[in-house]
């Protein structure tokens, strides 16, 4: 900003009210931050979940576009810096764009309601291409909203301080970045219980509308709280288009440099100083020091890749885990709490301990080694995420690979039976009527091994493997021999119900991933003679039917059967991310439920939760390493009109770092989780290195010193008033053009 323009605003900085010596604007600044951020990180807390079980995208795809949507937020605050900068001035544009993220914020809780697409009222959506449609407006709209007011809203925080005022200047970025977390850290845990919820109008499902809603209110009360403020902000014009200043002089030099080409022009130091010709030389020093950060950050994305998985992959690693800490539960997207807590009470302890016991010991940790050190932090943060990978690799259930198919068989009539496999000894599979005398507590690994057993069996076929009577027998120990042919499905597990009356023998498909969210699949397996309703089934069981999978969440569950004469009650504890089958006996009702046995088609996550603690210390401690000294390390590094245009240039780096996860995650699709870990982890080193060459060589500047000295030098230089006119002409001209152009 030219000098007499930044005395002009600060003529025009009044007295304002003051509370311990802060501007009293600046509450409404840090509140409306809060409420923003809460908003923006609880519908994020749920974002992956909602396209992984609502839009029932997989993992992959719901990965990418959770990406997507982060790395369009942090493009978008150039857009935001642009608009403030040379149009509205950024208390409008905060305003109009909060609007903007507040809209998005509503279309997306609206795209939520399964029951405006439900009118079969069967509990999903019939039209997922209108839910798909609604939320990615839903997005695009809030990532508008967030990036655009993001560069504005800590740069409108620092106008209200007036000069005298620069210690609480300081306090007043670390309040800033403590809201921020504080915002992260109540949302992160309150939506995932708002989204844990039952609701819905025609039928009960996981209320995504209140997980998205809440933050959506909460957005309208950051607007109507920085409204609120109005009457007290110090609100500074445009300072006219420093982005477009900035290109300008890019390009000019560029082509400059290139019509000078030829060895017999004498070189210049450096290509920037081809626009020595027409622009100011206060202005090519800047974007000098500008294009010297930018460069550096070239390697910085690569930290952003691995921290923003966070939210994604991390999430739903710990949907395979259990969260059972004793006296509470803590659901998989809970998890992501642990950031925001451990930085409110790491920065501090950084701060006041860690970094000034570094500098006692006589070391220089300068901004670029503590940068440097927090990637590293991220890297083997992602080394204890593989760990943690390898440990639930190791409990989960071995799946058939796509050329093999996996049987079970449930013997439910009164008689032994014999299973004879090619190549394998035959197996006795005792008949569930003679051998259920344990309760169904108790008879878990007796009946996996006596009436129940997985076999492999290597496929053969392109499709389907078929069994005939060389392949499998099934003989009974008394009544005439039973042949049966068996057309098994590839990579698929399969269960053989023999019912009461054996020839009526048929398969079942089983479940062949874990249940999602962490829940549990139950089915039950009807030896009753007469039709049966259980509770949470969607519809009655006839006799030796098999009902499907039904879904129910952590905790005790109780079920009630009745076949509408007599009932019972039927209860049991559940983990998470198991897999039962129910066997109803013929004498249900004469023992009160309590015949019923269990087959473990699935074990329960036993990984607990709080391994993922260690990760999530290391990413964080990286964090504070990193990104809260590369913000500061951006404003200080930065001249005094570009402060905004390196904090857009920062944020960007975050962009593109999601942008990559997108990228690797699609093109580099890895067999095992553990490796693509171990593979981000491997980069991170790489890059880390590079970073750490590329610092070595870079020069830290004082840009106030730099400005100072250049305009002294200027006002010597007998050129400085021509070029100012040149450039105040061009301006001049560019401005009639644009005039024109619109008339
Ligand atoms: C993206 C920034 C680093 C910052 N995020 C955090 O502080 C997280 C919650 N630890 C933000 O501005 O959201």
């Amino acid at each position: 900003m030219p000098d007499s323009k930044m005395d002009e605003t600060k003529k025009k900085k009044k007295k304002t009210a003051e509370c311990c010596g802060y501007p009293i604007s600046i509450f409404f600044i840090v509140v409306n931050e809060f409420c923003e951020r809460f908003s923006y990180y609880g519908m994020r807390a749920v974002l992956v979940l909602y396209f992984r079980y609502f839009l029932l995208w997989d993992d992959d795809l719901a990965t990418s576009i959770y990406h997507a949507f982060v790395a369009l937020c942090y493009l978008t605050p150039i857009l935001g810096a642009i608009i403030a900068d040379s149009w509205l001035g950024k208390f409008k544009t905060i305003i109009y764009l909060s609007i903007v993220y507040a809209v998005g914020q509503v279309v997306m809780a609206v795209s939520t309601i399964h029951d405006i697409t439900d009118a079969n009222r069967d509990g999903t959506p019939d039209n997922f291409t209108l839910h798909i449609a609604l939320s990615m407006l839903g997005l695009v709209l809030i990532a508008l909203g967030t990036g655009g007011i993001k560069p504005c809203v800590a740069a409108f925080g620092g106008d209200q301080f007036q000069e005298h005022q620069s210690r609480q200047l300081n306090t007043f970025f670390s309040v800033f970045y403590l809201c921020i977390n504080a915002g992260s850290l109540l949302s992160t845990l309150i939506t995932p219980v708002l989204r844990a919820q039952e609701c819905g109008i025609h039928t009960q499902q996981q209320c995504y509308p209140l997980a998205f809603g809440v933050p959506a209110a909460l957005m309208v009360v950051s607007l109507v709280v920085f409204i609120a403020g109005s009457g007290m902000y110090t609100k500074t014009a445009p300072e006219g288009n420093i982005m477009g200043s900035v290109c300008k002089c890019i390009w000019f030099a560029l082509n400059n440099r290139f019509r000078h080409r030829s060895d017999i022009y004498p070189k210049r130091e450096h290509w920037m100083d081809w626009a020595e010709e027409k622009y100011d030389k206060l202005l090519i020093a800047q974007i000098k020091m500008v294009l010297k950060v930018l460069f550096l950050y070239i390697p910085l994305p690569m930290f952003w890749t691995l921290f923003d998985q966070k939210g994604s992959r991390w999430t739903l690693q710990a949907t395979t885990m259990t969260g059972d800490f004793g006296g509470f539960v803590l659901q998989p997207d809970q998890m992501q709490t642990v950031n925001p807590i451990l930085i409110l009470t790491l920065v501090p302890i950084m701060d006041r301990i860690i970094f000034p016991l570094i500098k006692k010991c006589g070391l220089n940790f300068s901004p670029l080694k503590r940068m440097t050190v927090g990637m590293l932090f991220a890297a083997t943060a992602f080394i204890a995420a593989a760990l943690v990978q390898m440990e639930i690799d190791k409990t989960l259930p071995n799946f058939p690979s796509s050329s093999e198919s996996q049987l079970k068989v449930v013997n439910m009539h009164s008689e032994s039976l014999i299973v004879t496999v090619p190549s394998q000894e035959p197996l006795l599979i005792g008949s569930f009527e003679v051998q259920h005398t344990s309760k169904h507590t108790t008879a878990v690994s007796h009946w996996c091994f006596t009436i129940s057993s997985h076999v492999v069996f290597p496929q053969s076929s392109p499709d389907y493997i078929t069994f005939d009577q060389q392949d499998i027998r099934l003989a009974f120990n008394t009544t005439p021999e039973i042949n049966k042919d068996l057309s098994l499905i590839k990579g698929s597990r399969q269960t053989l119900i023999i019912p009461s009356e054996p020839a009526e023998m048929y398969l079942k498909e089983d479940i062949k991933s874990k249940p999602k969210e962490g829940k549990n699949a139950v089915r039950f397996v009807n030896g009753w003679t007469a039709y049966l309703n259980i509770t949470n089934l969607e519809s009655s069981l006839q006799p030796s039917e098999t009902s499907n999978y039904t879904l129910v969440s952590q905790g005790m569950r109780k079920f009630t059967l009745t076949d509408g004469i007599q009932s019972c009650e039927f209860s049991r504890k559940f983990g998470f991310g198991s897999s039962y089958t129910f066997l109803i006996p013929s004498d249900l009702f004469s023992t009160d439920c309590e015949s019923i046995k269990e087959i473990e088609d699935m074990q329960p996550n036993s990984v607990h939760m709080a391994l993922q603690i260690p990760q999530y210390f290391l990413i964080t401690t990286g964090e504070v390493m990193f990104s809260v000294t590369g913000l500061q390390f951006s404003y200080s590094q930065a001249p005094k009109n570009m402060k905004s245009v390196l904090q857009a240039g920062w944020l960007c780096t975050n962009a593109v770092g999601n942008i990559i996860v997108l990228i690797v995650a699609e093109l580099g699709k890895l067999p095992k989780q553990w490796a693509e870990y171990v593979l981000f982890a491997s980069l991170l080193v790489a890059v880390s290195i590079i970073f750490s060459i590329m610092a070595y060589f870079y020069t830290y500047i004082d840009p106030a010193e730099i400005e100072a000295e250049i305009l002294k030098q200027q006002e010597t230089d007998p050129d400085k008033k021509k070029k100012k006119e040149t450039l105040e002409m061009e301006e001049k001209e560019n401005e009639q053009e644009i005039k024109q152009t619109k008339i």
